[in-house]
């Protein structure tokens, strides 16, 4: 008997759809580092138009793309750049930024809507007349939507007032956007509104917009051109890359409009976990595809054994540590898996309680 199978694991693990692999099985490529692949300036050519800004490059990981940004940015030795202590760019990128970009991390208390405090940004900077002691301040990065807060979005309006704060110090602003299309879909304001105040952008085709790889960064026409050299030097150059951009191109058509659905789902399972006994949730801080379960204190139950419970009934989720849960809502997550997966939470939760 085979066991239904909803992966929650990640808005990562979707799989192409036909109209995807249909068109990477017809794409027009060519080489894309002796030339120009033409699905792949088709892409580029379409995200930096929505994006606002003067050009764009495929990357093939978003990991990539914000090392590469980083780097340019962060060019002369010495430098350092002020992001959130709950990044993705901090946490899980292998201190990429350091080990391989020489650019020194100034750490920012994040806050639990994925922000940092705007006054602590400010202080950050560090005194240009102060360097020969210090790093230089060159950067700041923020993350839209903020994953480790639960996928939580940032405003125009926050976003502008940090863009302020680093043209007052003659920085730089990039923007992690791995997930910016859902920020852009919950606040109701286009993507090149959200990134306006920012010198490059990184954004993930192969999360909510479902493509199999990839992830676009934009910013003006000579940051792409340093950020195309550098890409060759980590080795994200590439040949017939319109093979996967083509794949993107289809999941910008297809599944963009399907992310409020996304949203709506995870708003559902949100408001079914808040009725459980023992699970704690903070079904407002819901805005996007993401849901962090607590277990409740003196509830017996722990984010290993609810994990392996519902892996028993074939739903696979990501245990953040021993007493949280991380569900990532996609576009191949339907409104009946959801409610499958409370029906088998509930469960889970009532078994775990009773054992002795
Ligand atoms: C906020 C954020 N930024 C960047 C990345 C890195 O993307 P990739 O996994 O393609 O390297 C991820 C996760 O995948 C992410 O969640
Ligand atoms: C784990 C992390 O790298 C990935 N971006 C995710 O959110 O699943």
């Amino acid at each position: 008997m085979t066991i239904r199978s909803v992966d929650l694991r990640s808005d990562t693990v979707t799989r192409p759809t036909d109209a995807m692999r249909e068109a990477m099985a017809s794409a027009e490529v060519d080489d894309d580092i002796l030339g120009y692949d033409p699905t792949a300036r088709h892409l580029e050519e379409k995200m930096a138009k929505m994006m606002g800004k003067e050009a764009a490059l495929f990357v093939p990981s978003g990991t990539m793309g914000n090392l590469i940004c980083v780097m340019v940015h962060c060019e002369v030795r010495g430098s350092e750049v002020i992001l959130g202590d709950n990044s993705h760019i901090h946490v899980y990128e292998n201190g990429g930024i350091s080990t391989i970009g020489g650019v020194h991390p100034k750490t920012i208390k994040n806050e639990e809507d994925g922000t940092m405090d705007l006054e602590a940004i400010e202080a950050a900077v560090r005194d240009p007349k102060g360097n020969t002691f210090y790093p230089s301040t060159r950067l700041i990065c923020l993350e839209n939507t903020h994953a480790n807060s639960g996928g939580r979005c940032l405003s125009a309006e926050y976003t502008d007032s940090v863009g302020e704060i680093a043209k007052r110090h003659g920085l730089k602003l990039h923007i992690d956007g791995a997930r910016l299309f859902n920020a852009s879909i919950a606040l109701g304001v286009p993507v090149h509104r959200l990134v306006q105040a920012a010198d490059s952008v990184s954004v993930c085709l192969s999360k909510g917009l479902g493509a199999p790889v990839g992830t676009v960064i934009v910013g003006s026409s000579s940051f792409i051109e340093k950020a195309k050299t550098l890409r060759k030097t980590l080795g994200g150059g590439m040949r017939q890359i319109g093979v996967l951009c083509a794949a993107a191109l289809v999941a910008l058509q297809e599944n963009l409009p399907k992310l409020q659905f996304d949203h709506k789902k995870a708003k559902l399972l949100a408001e079914g976990l808040n009725q459980m006994k023992g699970i704690r949730i903070n079904v407002a801080a819901v805005e996007t595809n993401m849901i962090f379960m607590d277990m409740e204190d003196g509830s017996r139950l722990t984010a290993e054994k609810v994990r392996k419970s519902l892996t028993d009934c074939g739903i696979l989720v990501l245990p953040g540590n021993t007493s949280w849960i991380r569900m990532v809502i996609h576009h191949q997550i339907t409104t009946s898996d959801v409610h499958y997966t409370l029906s088998c939470l509930q469960q889970a939760v009532q078994m775990i309680q009773e054992c002795k």
